[in-house]
């Protein structure tokens, strides 16, 4: 790293959020790291033309970039919530005792993702925690109360950070799928009106830790494997290195990207972390694209750091129809079997990453 960008970051990490322990070890400059592009906020409200098409050139192509949360009032507001979040997440996790976690129960068992607290412990029951996480759910706030118990103790004190931190993630991928819409060239609101704040959805805040390395390396298992989102946009807040897509000119098939081809994304202090997920596929046939990424170690001297994230997934209202617009960029689909609903469809999906989880569980795969 350059010595005026060492600069820069460290302005950034200073400028709006007291947050210089989230970065306890440089990012490794020999790793392979994908130089994402960086897109303004700013320039997006602000209607900016080239801009917008930037972000239709990234989300046809790999559908990953660096969103600038610095530069518009909007943004800086997300990324102090998205901190302090992160902040008060690792508390919670450090603070509450397991069966207090687990007493925060996924809907439906263990099939849906937007409620709850899920843990993978390392190799066999009583080991340390590997990875954790939990969702608050939007209809925590908006749409139709759920009859679902409400948060635990131990998060509903932080109700109004989740909340605060939901509404501006809603108000950012709004953004993003207006300037999308609009490059499609498809009437006002076709994207828009399916991701309104008020309507109930799967929408949620998820925050993740991942255990730092412990001194045998091959104890590590993968943090995440590899997938791409049941989401329509996903904005992510990580300090240290671990997430990785795979390189632009890697041959995949399905899920499958071979261990040569993935590059490491680094965190850019100030900056999400964003990529479309599966639904937007869906609406486009797609012509926009949902990327495959996965989560192992950090790297280099970062590795034996926990590794914290903050997720605000967006995902179309329950009741929208999960199939292709008509538009003069997106090719005819043949329609054949019922159309679901994103509700049923992110059920469906949700029980398809679990059934691989628990396939990949069992093999160990070791990192
Ligand atoms: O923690 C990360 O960096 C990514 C997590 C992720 O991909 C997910 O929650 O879907
Ligand atoms: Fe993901």
């Amino acid at each position: 790293m350059s010595s005026d960008t060492q600069a820069e970051n460290a302005l950034r990490i200073a400028g709006d959020f007291e947050a210089t322990d989230f970065y306890p070890a440089p990012f490794p400059a020999d790793v392979p790291a994908i130089p994402l592009e960086k897109i303004s906020l700013s320039k997006l409200l602000n209607g900016d033309k080239p801009e917008a098409q930037r972000v239709f050139n990234i989300c046809t192509s790999t559908g990953f970039f660096y969103l600038d949360m610095l530069d518009h009032a909007t943004g800086r507001q997300t990324w102090r919530s998205a901190c302090n979040v992160r902040r008060l997440g690792s508390d919670r996790f450090a603070n509450t005792s397991m069966p207090d976690k687990l007493q925060y129960k996924p809907l439906g068992g263990v099939s849906v993702f937007d409620r709850g607290y899920i843990v993978r412990n390392a190799v066999q029951e009583g080991d340390p925690v590997e990875r954790e996480f939990f969702n608050v759910p939007q209809s925590e706030f908006y749409g139709t109360k759920v009859e679902d118990g409400g948060l635990p103790n131990w998060l509903s004190q932080d109700e109004d950070a989740f909340k605060e931190l939901l509404t501006c993630g809603n108000q950012i991928a709004r953004t993003l799928l207006s300037v999308l819409e609009k490059q499609l060239q498809l009437p006002v609101g076709s994207f828009t009106k399916l991701h309104r704040l008020n309507d109930d959805s799967g929408d949620f805040v998820r925050v993740f830790r991942y255990a730092g390395a412990r001194a045998d390396p091959k104890d590590d298992l993968v943090g995440l494997p590899a997938h791409k989102d049941a989401m329509s946009v996903a904005i992510l807040f990580t300090w240290l290195g671990g997430l990785q897509i795979p390189d632009p000119s890697a041959k995949i098939h399905g899920l499958d990207v071979e261990d040569k081809d993935w590059r490491w994304v680094r965190p850019e202090p100030g900056y999400a972390i964003v990529n479309l997920g599966d639904a937007m596929e869906i609406f486009t046939n797609k012509i926009l694209k949902s990327g495959i990424h996965r989560v192992v170690k950090a790297p280099g001297e970062q590795r034996s750091h926990d590794r914290l994230s903050v997720i605000i997934a967006t995902r179309p209202k329950n009741s929208s129809l999960m199939k292709a617009f008509e538009g003069p960029l997106i090719p005819v689909q043949e329609q054949n079997g019922r159309i679901m609903s994103s509700l049923e469809w992110g059920h469906s999906l949700i029980a398809g990453i679990r059934m691989r989880e628990a396939e990949a569980a069992k093999r160990v795969t070791k990192m």
